[in-house]
């Protein structure tokens, strides 16, 4: 990154400059930036060989644990502080005080009781949820090598420290901000900083003396990953002191929003604006026609409190967290919890193969010469190829040495030295070492890559002994031969050399031409023993499967097949490359495998995927699957995946079986299910709340219930919610992915919330008319039968909502949810009873005739939801 890159960032967050000004950020980039090797390892009391493990874990009780935000334990007072600061609460207090000085002592405590049973159970429920997240995060662990006591150690990334140096690999997570101190070929991708996706190169240089800015070449940031090549640096910034420390607060806010969490807020922030609107009328109205503004004040304010959704938070975070742990016990690690009910929308599921689809121990089967006969010269090619290769070594690479481990090539490499390496990365696919021969003066390239590109760089060939030119006939007897390996699903890597002489200190991209094809190494690559399953499963839940393959199209296919693919048609990377992002939207639905893609590529299909409106997740371990996977809906890796992969992911599978991906599929569907019966309740029946209240305070000459017995009936309705995260969800529902839809909220709300408010002024008739609580002396009469019949249908409804078939009878909830329901009803017909000779709550014992008449009702309004129900299913074709 150059250094203006890093003004400009810096100058466009306008928190930063506080930063920028008070903390001389760009003084100490510039100072580590140009510090001399020697005065830097002075400075930091290190070296290359990196610290002692004891003086590490002094640097860290001193300057902190490696992290860019605050995560430290939030103690359970301060949630049950937070408990108390609601609006619930509050204006029960406030009641209270009122009730107070209106003597009414035993009012006032009954009141504070409340306020405390609904403070408990915010508390109890916001810390388990927040104590299970938290375990999540304990089980979730990126790591980098670290040289400790002159060895290299893993160590988690919080637990680095000023000083420590860090080894660089393919696939590495810049661990904290670094001044590289050595480098071979090594490529950063910084695109969280810079937002482009091109690889910068850093290099170990010391300033040169002439420049007089000094660019920074030779900094790594933390956040940035490494795309290609090795090195090694060392930490100079650590936490918030980092770059990314400065900004992560930033980033936090944009990244964790999903389609999910942005829909629930716009919801929630309509509906206040709606609340605040029908609040306003209401005072108004009440104040007017009752002339009573304290009352129409208190009662305003109450019909708020009830209105709001004040469980949705509860609702939506215990639902997800009740998901984490479920998969957790499947051995999954979801790190970002909303991305749980995204896996349960997902329509198409893309993969990659090596590792993913197929056993994570790949073994090699065949060395075979250019005219296709067993040659154990070739082996020893692959074996020092792999053996020298400094960067991660990857599935490839390990079959490689431990075959020549047990077959005594391992031997050969004793007479060999490495001088030099020409790293891989996914656009070359080749990975090249030069090494010298004890015996000899000149310098050998051994080059091994995917068979195209080492057909690329090779001119001639060596067949059986003697070097021929490499004609196109050639080529294509060649290619026939991997073909013939891929046919039988074989995962092929081809090799050639080039002897160079002595002269040459470095070696670069350039080298690999002109070189001679040597032969084959072949891999069985076999699928994992339940992938099978798992893609019928993933069919069977609606969800396609995808294919996205840096390998060669006909292995791929092979693989596919025998796993259970519905289509095996193929489109090449080279294909993707020719496309506009719009054709390759159209034409990409009829493919079900991407062979031979580049990252950005694979990164490109995900795109149009989504373009065409597919939710997408993306499963990947290599370097070359992150950025694909940041930008599908769900990241998953496993994990042996690479760090940067792992970063970038949503959810980890900590074991190699695929099966438990359907069970997440559906999991997040449930948990889908579960917050929009809530959210659909609290829609419809606020809606429908908001209109009789409307209609009552114009008409009646009273309050229809009193500010506390709207509180009661909330609390009580409140609690008979909570165990809605455990309910179950209808077999049916399930079985189709599930996508966010505000429309069908929208339809739902007008729909259930003119039917309750239709029942609601039946009810008001009804009292007023039928059993002639007219009068002011029957008040308390009218009040406590609304109170009643207002809070047991409101309870009720959950029921009928949470399923598309006959509530009761065709579907029951879940124990828990019967049961706190049944309590509700319970403390419905009691609460008025037990209450009644308080003067304050204003409730009186109900006659007889009242409870047929509630029966009555009940019947008529359980009949009149299902019938709704049947005609808003026509008519929508859908439920939930
Ligand atoms: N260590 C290596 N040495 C040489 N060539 C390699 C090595 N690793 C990968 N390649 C080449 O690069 C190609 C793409 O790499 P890789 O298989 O990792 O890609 P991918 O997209 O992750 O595909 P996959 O679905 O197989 O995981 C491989 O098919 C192989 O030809
Ligand atoms: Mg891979």
């Amino acid at each position: 990154m150059e250094m203006a890159d890093i003004k400009h960032l810096i100058r466009e967050k306008a928190n930063l400059q506080e930063a920028y000004r008070n903390e001389d950020l760009e003084g100490k980039y510039k100072h580590f930036s140009a510090a001399e090797l020697s005065d830097l390892y002075q400075e930091l009391q290190s070296g290359e060989k990196g610290l002692a493990t004891v003086e590490a874990g002094a640097r860290l009780t001193k300057y902190g644990r490696n992290l860019t935000t605050d995560e430290a334990d939030i103690p359970w007072y301060r949630f049950l502080a937070k408990s108390f600061i609601d609006e619930f609460i509050i204006v029960l207090l406030v009641l209270a005080v009122v009730s107070f000085f209106l003597q009414d002592a035993l009012g006032a405590g009954i009141i504070l009781l409340l306020a405390i049973i609904s403070a408990s159970i915010r508390f109890f429920q916001d810390y388990s949820s927040y104590q299970t997240s938290q375990k999540l995060k304990a089980m979730m662990h990126i790591s980098v090598m670290v040289r400790r006591d002159e060895k290299p150690v893993k160590v988690n990334i919080e637990d680095i420290t000023l000083g420590d140096v860090v080894e660089l690999n393919v696939g590495s997570f810049i661990p904290a901000d670094l001044r590289i101190i050595a480098a071979t070929n090594l490529f950063l991708a910084q695109s969280v900083f810079t937002g482009e996706a091109v690889p910068v190169e850093k290099r170990s240089l010391e300033p040169d003396e002439s420049k007089n800015s000094v660019e920074l070449d030779n900094i790594a940031l933390m956040g940035s990953s490494v795309i290609s090549g090795s090195g090694l640096g060392m930490v100079v910034l650590v936490g918030k002191n980092t770059y990314l420390g400065h900004i992560s607060h930033i980033a936090e806010e944009v990244k964790t929003k999903t389609n999910f969490d942005v829909g629930i807020d716009r919801v929630t922030s309509t509906l206040l604006k709606y609340i605040a609107a029908i609040v306003l009328l209401v005072f108004f109205i009440n104040g007017i026609v009752k002339k009573d503004w304290l009352n129409a004040f208190m009662f305003s304010i109450s019909v708020a409190v009830g209105m709001t959704p004040g469980m949705l938070p509860m609702i939506v975070n215990g639902t997800l967290a009740k998901g984490a742990k479920f998969l957790a016990q499947k051995k999954t690690i979801v790190k970002n919890m909303s991305a749980i009910q995204n896996l349960g929308a997902i329509d198409i599921l893309c993969t990659d193969k090596t590792g993913t689809l197929t056993v994570d121990n790949i073994s090699l089967q065949v060395y075979l010469n250019a005219s296709g006969n067993e040659d154990k010269e070739v082996l020893e090619y692959a074996y020092l190829n792999s053996y020298f290769t400094t960067g991660s070594k990857n599935l490839i690479d390990r079959a490689i040495l431990s075959f020549g481990e047990t077959h005594h090539i391992s031997d050969d490499v004793k007479e060999y030295t490495c001088v030099d390496e020409i790293p891989f990365d996914y656009d070359r696919k080749r990975v090249s070492i030069v090494v010298q021969h004890n015996t000899e003066k000149n310098h050998r390239i051994i080059t091994k890559g995917a068979i195209e590109e080492i057909l690329k760089v090779a001119t001639t060939m060596d067949m059986d002994g003697k070097i021929v030119p490499l004609s196109d006939e050639a080529k294509e007897k060649v290619m026939a031969i991997s073909d013939r390996l891929n046919e039988q699903g074989m995962h092929v890597v081809a090799l050639a050399e080039k002897t160079e002489y002595i002269g040459i200190d470095a070696f670069s991209v350039k080298d690999e031409s002109e070189m001679t094809f040597v032969g084959f190494v072949g891999f069985f690559d076999p699928p994992k023993p339940d992938v099978k399953d798992a893609i019928e499963g993933l069919y069977a839940a609606g969800v396609d499967v995808k294919v996205l393959t840096g390998d060669a199209p006909i292995v791929a296919q092979h693989i596919c097949a025998q796993v259970g693919m519905k289509s095996t048609a193929v489109m090449l990377g080279t294909t993707v490359e020719q496309m506009s992002d719009e054709e390759l939207a159209k034409e990409i639905e009829e493919y079900a495998i991407f062979a031979r893609l580049a990252p950005l590529q694979k990164q490109r299909v995900v795109l149009a995927f989504r373009k065409n409106g597919h939710v997408v997740g993306y499963m990947g371990d290599g370097v070359n699957d992150a950025p694909s996977l940041r930008v599908a809906d769900v990241g998953i890796s496993v994990d042996s995946a690479t760090d940067v992969a792992k970063e970038a992911s949503d959810i980890i599978l900590l074991e190699k079986s695929l099966s438990v991906l359907k069970d997440g599929i559906y999991e997040g569907r449930r948990i889908y299910g579960n917050i929009m019966k809530y959210m659909k309740m609290a829609l419809s029946s606020n809606f429908g709340n908001s209109f009789s209240v409307l209609v009552a305070s114009i008409f009646l000459p009273f309050l229809p219930m009193i500010p506390i017995q709207i509180l009661i009936q909330n609390l009580i309705y409140d609690i008979s919610q909570i165990a809605i995260p455990w309910d179950n969800v209808d077999p049916e529902f399930i079985e189709k992915p599930k996508k966010w839809d505000t429309k069908g909220l929208g339809h739902f709300m007008n729909t259930m919330g003119i039917t309750s408010s239709v029942f609601d002024v039946v009810t008001f008739y009804c009292l007023w008319y039928l059993l002639g609580y007219n009068g002011a002396a029957k008040e308390a009469f009218f009040q406590t039968g609304w109170f009643m019949e207002g809070l047991i249908s409101q309870t009720l409804i959950v029921h009928f909502i949470r399923t598309s078939k006959i509530a009761f009878i065709q579907s029951r909830a879940d124990s828990r949810l019967l049961l706190t329901t049944g309590i509700a009803i319970v403390a419905a017909i009691l609460v008025p009873v037990l209450l009644h000779s308080i003067a304050a709550f204003h409730f009186v014992a109900m006659p007889k005739e009242y409870f047929l008449f509630l029966l009555g009702i009940l019947l008529m309004y359980a009949i009149s939801i299902e019938l709704v129900k049947k005609v808003y299913i026509r008519k929508y074709k859908e439920w939930l």
